[in-house]
């Protein structure tokens, strides 16, 4: 069966780039998030990051106009469950994860392909929650959704291959890239990515560098477009936590030991972009580091 209707769940950052890019190519999407200021949020991201590519020529109005039309919000979770495919885009969070997926069951066509945006929690443990884990598999954007073109597949120990195959030729009519990874804690880019940026943070945390110094070496450096902690706080430092703590668990190896100050930025509250503090405080007009 032909995928044409898209359910996301949770209208964060991600949700809200997922929504975006689905929209844009033809699919009609329903978004659906806990928190009503979230999807008003949502939408109002998406409509001017849209502009953002009208202004560059590179979307018309009339298809920015189109894909607006294409994206609806719902408070229901129910709402989403007869769409022909779902990707779940909540906190990084496996008990809030699984609560998503078993509140959604009883609401789902019998077609219906669950996936999971998940950062790095085990795939194959949320599908065997469900009652279709061979239509179920990892789903994982990168950051910003819209610009980023690589987009993880992650196969679950039951995913079938008619499912593995679907998702590639959606991601085809995405316009983007698919990079197939098998299932094990945090998957290609984040068992990468997420160790570099917690060793940025113990880099931080023993003195050897500022926040400043830190992230110009590795922009000048290595050619980074964005340095480690700035990228930390644009990722969100909970999520950088949950990552580094599924591959701690998951792994059992102490050289992925979360950094303890990247523990207390998170128990401050201090996330990043998202609550306007983290490595950076950017209440102000310019970003200004906070160590
Ligand atoms: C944690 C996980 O599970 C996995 C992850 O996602 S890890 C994070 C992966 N992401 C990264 O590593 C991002 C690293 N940073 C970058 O690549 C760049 O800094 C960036 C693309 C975010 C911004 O680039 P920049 O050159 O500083 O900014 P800017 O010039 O404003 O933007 C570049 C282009 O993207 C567009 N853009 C930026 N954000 C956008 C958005 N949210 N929506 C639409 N377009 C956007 C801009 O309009 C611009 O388009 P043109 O090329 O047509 O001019
Ligand atoms: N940030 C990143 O760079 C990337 C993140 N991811 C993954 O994407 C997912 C989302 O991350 P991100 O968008 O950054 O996170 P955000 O914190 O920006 O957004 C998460 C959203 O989910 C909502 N939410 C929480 N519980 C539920 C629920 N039960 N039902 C519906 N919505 C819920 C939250 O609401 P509230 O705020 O009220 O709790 C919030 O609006 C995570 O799994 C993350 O690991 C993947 C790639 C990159």
């Amino acid at each position: 069966m032909e995928i044409s209707s898209v359910g996301v769940v949770g209208a964060g950052q991600m949700g809200n780039g997922i929504a975006h890019v689905f929209a844009l190519a033809g699919y009609d999407v329903i978004l659906t998030d806990v928190n009503e200021a979230a999807l008003r949020n949502a939408i109002a991201t998406i409509e001017r990051n849209i502009e953002r590519q009208v202004s560059r020529g590179k979307v018309s109005a009339e298809e920015k106009a189109a894909a607006m039309a294409r994206i609806t919000t719902t408070l229901t979770l129910a709402e989403v469950g007869p769409c022909d495919l779902i990707i779940e885009a909540a906190t990084e969070r496996e008990t809030v994860k699984q609560a998503i997926f078993e509140d959604l069951l009883p609401h789902l066509k019998p077609h219906t392909i669950l996936t999971s945006n998940t950062s790095s929690i085990s795939i194959t443990r949320l599908a065997s929650r469900t009652d279709r884990p061979e239509k179920f598999m990892g789903f994982h954007f990168m950051n910003p959704v819209p610009v980023m073109q690589l987009v993880e597949l992650i196969r679950g120990i039951a995913t079938d291959q008619d499912t593995w195959d679907k998702m590639h030729a959606v991601v085809r009519k995405l316009g983007k890239t698919a990079a197939s990874a098998e299932d094990f804690p945090a998957f290609i880019v984040n068992r990468i990515l997420m160790p570099m940026i917690n060793e940025a943070v113990y880099t931080l945390y023993e003195g050897v560098g500022s926040v400043q110094s830190i992230d110009q070496s590795l922009k000048l450096g290595a050619n980074h477009p964005m340095g480690p902690l700035e990228l930390a706080d644009f990722i969100g430092l909970d999520t950088c936590l949950a990552i580094m703590n599924v591959l701690h668990d998951g792994l059992a190896d102490t050289k992925y030991r979360p950094c303890p100050l990247l523990t207390k930025y998170v128990e401050a509250g201090w996330l990043g972009r998202k609550t306007q503090r983290g490595f950076y405080d950017y209440r102000g007009d310019v970003p200004v580091p906070t160590r």
